[in-house]
């Protein structure tokens, strides 16, 4: 019997706190600090902590809290092996840990780094803790290439995390170990509704930013019956920018040319786009003859869809004539029917994200009103809804109401740990068991809402098995008209599992540690 969770797991940040923004730069990074260890997440205390600061002191504030997060754990071994007594105070243990950071990893000049520090605890009323603060800097400051080897040389992460990821990724662990304490790289996608990867690049070299063009290449091993062209390998194109940037500094950015997503992250309109193709060139006699609608006119979902990234990639390829072959396949070729209209429906429970959408879509001109304009045969509908609970097909008499879904589960979000440094302090064990429960409801929920001959494409941002490849053989077990579709070997990116491909090694150049999975629903 499958196990359910009690309740939806509540992904939710909790509001913003009221964090006392005055006082030194370090004294407001060490109660941001502290403020997150409290439960608050980075995202939500970022800005208000840059936004109370000088432009001049914004970048240095910035280094200081991201790096002392990513290094958290190490600097946490550190510190006890250098007090002779326990130190227990939360606040004493953080004022440390920023001046280790400033010490090891951010060449700070010794004497401003330490006199800075003292000065903030007392500041933050610690002022009895000065002398060991004091100390315990000082030391580190005679010999910091010493302590850094000392600090560089195992994980930074929680124990119960890095012991799960030696079980999992034996092989790649110390690589993987080193990869998820360092800065990640930033990408960008290119709204090919509109304009090209090419004249995009062009206009990175007139405004100069450097960057390198990225193409990931990916196929599936289809199923024989299905049509040889279509199973051709798809080629994803996106930036790395050679250094961080402004997005106000990036080429047309707020006309909607680019935006900011991970690599990986840009593989998963791509794949779930030329599988929902191929079910539309397959003849599948066993198909759901869909009774409402017109043969020609699809529906398609995103199932977690905020705040848009892959909604709205979907929608560029969806929108880009060259890209989308849907909407002007070769009249001529009876097994490709014509597609005359696409409903894309994309959910997800939590409000405030959806909001994010909105503003998202209309910044890439993919608001309906666009697609309209356009003229665009593309409907959509974004609702909030459980997607444990929620049925798509309203008053539609059949349940099989998608075509295609993309499932962008929600999960620990432990492969982009070097992007959201917080998680490491934030997430649990039990999380992990809780997050996969809520998972497998998602999909057992949506699965019977999927077309005979449709596609799932699941996909998370964990590098945790038990979320990705565990999961789809559990889910595959349950359901007889379940296949997982192999990827073929000619994708240049990720680790093949058992079921799906892993992205990984996380790395200076690489994109993020997500996983993906293509499931096809066959006639039982
Ligand atoms: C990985 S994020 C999705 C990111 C999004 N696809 C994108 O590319 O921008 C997972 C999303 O799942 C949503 N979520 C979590 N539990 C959910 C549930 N039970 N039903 C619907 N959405 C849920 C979260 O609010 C979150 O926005």
């Amino acid at each position: 019997m499958r196990q359910t969770s009690t309740a939806p797991r509540n992904n939710k940040l909790k509001p913003s706190s009221n964090l006392i923004m005055n006082g030194s730069v370090r004294v407001r990074v060490i109660r941001t600090l502290l403020a997150i260890q409290n439960g608050q997440s980075l995202a939500s205390v970022l800005d208000p902590l840059l936004n109370s600061l000088h432009d001049g002191d914004k970048g240095f504030a910035h280094a200081l809290l991201l790096t002392t997060l990513r290094q958290w754990y190490a600097l946490e071994r550190l510190l006890d092996s250098l007090a002779d007594n326990s130190i227990d105070e939360k606040e004493v243990r953080t004022t440390i840990q920023v001046g280790l950071t400033q010490l090891l990893y951010l060449q700070v000049a010794d004497h401003a780094a330490i006199h800075e520090t003292v000065e903030a605890a007392k500041e933050i009323e610690f002022a009895h803790a000065t002398g060991l603060i004091n100390a315990i800097l000082r030391k580190v400051a005679k010999n910091p290439s010493k302590f850094r080897k000392k600090c560089d040389k195992k994980h930074s992460l929680p124990n119960w995390l890095a012991y799960q990821l030696k079980q999992d990724w034996s092989e790649q662990y110390d690589d993987l170990m080193q990869g998820l304490r360092q800065p990640a790289p930033m990408f960008l996608r290119v709204n090919t509704a509109v304009t090209s990867v090419e004249d995009y690049q062009q206009a990175l070299v007139e405004f100069e930013v450097e960057a390198d063009l990225v193409e990931l290449t990916s196929g599936f091993n289809l199923p024989n019956s299905l049509d040889a062209a279509t199973s051709k390998t798809i080629s994803t194109k996106g930036f790395r920018l050679h250094q961080s940037t402004a997005v106000n500094a990036l080429p047309q950015f707020a006309q909607g040319a680019a935006s900011v997503q991970d690599m990986h992250a840009q593989l998963a309109a791509p794949l779930i786009h030329s599988a929902l193709f191929n079910k539309l060139s397959v003849k599948n006699d066993d198909a759901d003859v869909d009774t409402d609608t017109n043969n020609n006119e699809i529906r398609i979902l995103d199932a977690c869809a905020a705040p848009g990234g892959k909604l709205a990639h979907w929608l560029e390829i969806l929108s880009s004539n060259e890209q989308s072959p849907l909407f002007h396949v070769k009249q001529d070729d009876e097994s490709i029917p014509a597609v005359s209209k696409v409903t894309l429906t994309a959910i997800d429970n939590e409000a405030p994200r959806i909001e994010r959408i909105y503003d998202n879509l209309q910044r890439l001109n993919l608001s309906q009103h666009d697609l309209q304009q356009a003229e665009k045969n593309i409907e959509l509908n974004i609702v909030c809804a459980d997607a444990t609970t929620w049925q798509g097909a309203g008053k539609k008499k059949s349940k099989l109401v998608f075509d295609a879904i993309l499932l962008d589960s929600p999960c620990t979000a432990t492969g982009v740990i070097r992007r959201h440094p917080d998680i490491s302090i934030l997430r649990t064990e039990e999380d992990v068991e809780q997050t996969a429960l809520l998972q497998a409801d998602i999909l057992h929920n949506l699965w019977p809402q999927l077309k005979v001959g449709g596609y799932l494409l699941y996909v998370t941002c964990s590098i945790l098995k038990q979320e990705n490849v565990e999961q789809m053989q559990d889910f595959i077990t349950h359901y007889s008209d379940a296949v997982a579709i192999e990827f073929s070997e000619d994708c240049n990116w990720g680790i093949a599992q058992a079921i799906g491909r892993q992205c990984l090694p996380i790395d200076s150049e690489s994109g993020d540690g997500f996983y993906y999975a293509l499931l096809h629903k066959t006639a039982e």
